[in-house]
């Protein structure tokens, strides 16, 4: 899959915006999303769904029986792998039925997206660097993995679990609390870093949090990134167990309405990539004013 990203990346330009603009799906350069959000990243939105993935790969790769195995081979352990973590997860917080999240992603008609992203260290391509200076980062003269401008914003990820692979350049950081980002070692040979997104945070109740992170770019290596996010079918209806919630002491009531994905989708493709989604869906409780997610 690796090697597929890296050649249909080093395509001239010209041949790349053949399977753009990404809307939403397709090759994107620097734009995200719909609404003025950018990055100095180029990137290729596919559908995890195989009959979509052949429609997009016809024009992305020469091999495209290749390229289409790849993704897909890819996409089902990936799958597989997310489906382990979630069973883990519903384990871990008692819930009888272990599959009640893994199976909203093994569902057929699942959203489930693979992103490729690519981020052309700095000294490779001067012209597609012209913004977005990050004044919190480091900007000293050494080259070697200094980090000074954002690739990708700082976001949550919308869907039920991502599963991130990079190569061995540095470049992801999360933000555990307001105003601290922690870098992320890339670990090529052995590790996925591993995201809750919004919605398993509101299936767990507000157990499992969906981390910030952000993609700094690297002056000297290009970096690239393989992003699977397990999302539902648009219909599944999200709504936490009832295992989770309780009227008794200790009092844990429901912290989210109940929505469906194509609602809270919806509801992402509508603002910034920054914005806290979640927030939308809380319930109010007496003793919780003011709510920050
Ligand atoms: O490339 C990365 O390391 C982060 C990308 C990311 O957060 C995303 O695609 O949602
Ligand atoms: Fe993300």
């Amino acid at each position: 899959m690796e090697d597929e990203s890296y050649s249909f990346f080093s395509k001239p330009f010209s041949q790349k915006q053949c399977v753009g603009p990404a809307n939403p799906y397709g090759y994107g350069c620097k734009n995200i999303g719909f609404n003025g959000d950018n990055g100095e990243v180029e990137y290729l939105l596919l559908h995890a769904n195989p009959l979509s993935i052949s429609q997009t790969s016809k024009n992305i790769s020469s091999d495209l029986i290749m390229f289409r195995c790849a993704v897909n081979e890819y996409v089902e352990a990936v799958r597989e792998l997310a489906c382990e973590i979630l069973e883990l997860m519903a384990q871990g917080l008692w819930i009888p039925d272990t599959s009640i999240f893994s199976n909203l992603i093994r569902d057929l008609h699942s959203d489930s997206l693979l992103r490729l992203n690519h981020y052309p260290s700095l000294s490779w391509t001067p012209h597609l660097h012209h913004h977005l200076v990050d004044h919190n980062s480091d900007t000293s003269p050494n080259c070697n993995s200094t980090l000074c401008k954002i690739g990708f914003g700082e976001h949550t990820d919308p869907q039920i679990l991502t599963i991130l692979r990079s190569n061995d350049v540095a470049g992801l950081q999360i933000s555990p609390q307001h105003g601290l980002w922690v870098p992320v070692s890339p670990h090529p040979c052995t590790a996925f870093s591993v995201f809750v997104g919004d919605t398993l945070q509101a299936l767990t109740n507000g157990r499992f949090k969906s981390v910030r992170h952000r993609a700094m770019v690297n002056s000297c290596k290009t970096r690239m990134s393989m992003v699977y996010f397990g999302a539902p079918s648009p219909n599944a209806r999200i709504c936490c167990p009832s295992e989770l919630v309780t009227t008794t002491t200790p009092h844990k009531p429901y912290l989210y309405r109940p929505f469906t994905w194509a609602e809270y989708k919806k509801a992402t493709y509508s603002r910034r990539l920054g914005d806290t989604r979640l927030q939308f869906f809380r319930l109010k409780s007496e003793n919780d004013e003011t709510i920050s997610e």
